[in-house]
């Protein structure tokens, strides 16, 4: 149980400090008050919430490698940069398909509205 709470200290931290990770908790929620109001499929509902973990997850992973790049040094560093560039697009690569997916799931129920 000592994990889960350490696990809970990192979030309420992530929440504290990193920007990013507080715009995307509020997209995820937005996605979830969409999902409700629009009566989404069970399995469009696995896709969003699993899509939703890889972003959330992978941008705990990137705040983490930028801690460690940021503790070796906080001085310019070549490979530094490409290091956080690299973890940067990590994010990116899944934030993009994430919309993809979103529009994906979405459109046809958006569609319908008009
Ligand atoms: N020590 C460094 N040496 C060289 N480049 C750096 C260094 N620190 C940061 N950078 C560059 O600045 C970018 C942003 O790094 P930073 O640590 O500020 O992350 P951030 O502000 O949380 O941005 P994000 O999470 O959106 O990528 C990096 O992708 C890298 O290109």
């Amino acid at each position: 149980m000592l994990g889960f709470r350490h696990a809970i200290c990192g979030l309420q931290q992530m929440l504290r400090t990193e920007r990013n990770f507080k715009v995307q908790v509020v997209i995820f929620i937005a996605v979830v008050i969409c999902g409700f109001s629009f009566g989404i499929s069970a399995q469009e509902w696995t896709i969003l919430l699993l899509v939703s973990a890889l972003v959330l997850s992978l941008e705990i992973i990137n705040s983490a490698i930028e801690k460690l790049c940021d503790l070796y040094s906080t001085d310019y560093n070549e490979k530094i940069k490409i290091i956080k560039d690299i973890s940067a697009g990590a994010v990116f690569i899944t934030a993009l398909f994430a919309v993809l997916i979103g529009v994906i799931i979405f459109y046809p129920y958006l569609k319908a509205l008009f």
